[in-house]
């Protein structure tokens, strides 16, 4: 269970929530009042934190901001992580399963071994033809039972292999801009921490803003606003090489930086 917080102690964070969402004149949606409620229970470090920071920055704290949290630190975090979880499970049990009978038919193998050994005898030829044909029978169920195993083995890694793929694209996803599909804020804080931590010395960063867009979305509605957002950051990208990080740092803000780069070479794509 996500959430085991007394009657009382959900009661206090209730009253947190509503004075935040009062504060900033949020509507008390399910998911503005999800963000709120992990960001008043300090549950979610890195949902606590971008939304400090973006308090601190004075930022306009909004609707658009609070989904956009949701889809990074709990959307993302409940769904994707939940039903990889389940799958994880299932092949490890599948995978324990096949163990644990493999450990009992070798051992009821290694058993069938020593009595029958125990029963050869030179001077008695017939007792020891049956001993071995039952050897030779058991051996054979075993070879077979090894097969399953290594077959049951075979198909774990490759589940495996595709589960740690689905974990990679996860951990990828969660580092970007569901909307524009840009890096986000996190991004942008450890990739300049390990430029900096590297050999780079030098950072150009170009600030992009749009103007009016409360008006723009006013006069032409959210929906468009999005398509106009995506649209600029697809433009944003198209101008960034291979080494620049272009990313989303709020609703209608953007921001390239390109490291090692000449001044001439980062104003041509300012201007651009
Ligand atoms: N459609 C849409 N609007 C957004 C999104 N994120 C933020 N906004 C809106 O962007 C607007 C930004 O408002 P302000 O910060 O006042 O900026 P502005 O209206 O461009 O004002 P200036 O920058 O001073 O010209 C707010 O109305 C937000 O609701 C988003 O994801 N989609």
């Amino acid at each position: 269970m996500k959430y085991q917080d007394t009657m009382e102690q959900a009661d206090q964070k209730l009253q947190k929530a509503l004075g935040f969402l009062k504060q900033f004149r949020l509507p008390a949606s399910p998911v503005n009042y999800s963000v709120v409620y992990e960001y008043v229970s300090n549950s979610n470090a890195e949902l606590c934190s971008e939304l400090d920071a973006d308090i601190k920055a004075g930022r306009t704290i909004d609707s658009f901001l609070i989904e956009s949290l949701y889809n990074r630190h709990i959307l993302v975090a409940d769904t994707s992580q939940g039903a990889l979880v389940k799958d994880i499970n299932a092949v490890v049990n599948a995978t324990n399963r096949h163990a644990s009978k493999a450990q009992k038919d070798t051992s009821n193998y290694i058993t069938m071994l020593d009595e029958g050994l125990l029963l050869l005898d030179k001077s008695d030829i017939q007792t020891s033809q049956q001993v071995i044909e039952r050897l030779l029978n058991v051996t054979s169920s075993m070879k077979s039972a090894q097969k399953v195993l290594v077959n049951a083995l075979k198909q774990a890694q490759k589940r495996t292999e595709q589960l740690q793929q689905r974990i990679d694209e996860v951990e990828e996803s969660r580092k970007l801009d569901q909307l524009t599909g840009l890096f986000d804020r996190n991004v942008m804080n450890t990739t300049v921490d390990m430029w900096l931590q590297s050999d780079i010395n030098k950072i150009a960063a170009i600030a992009i803003n749009l103007d009016h867009f409360k008006q723009f979305n006013d006069n032409y509605g959210v929906t468009v606003g999005n398509v106009i957002l995506s649209k600029v950051a697809q433009k944003v990208k198209s101008y960034v090489s291979a080494s620049g990080l272009p990313i989303r740092t709020g609703g209608e803000e953007f921001l390239i930086l390109i490291p090692e780069t000449s001044k001439q070479a980062a104003k041509e794509v300012a201007e651009k």
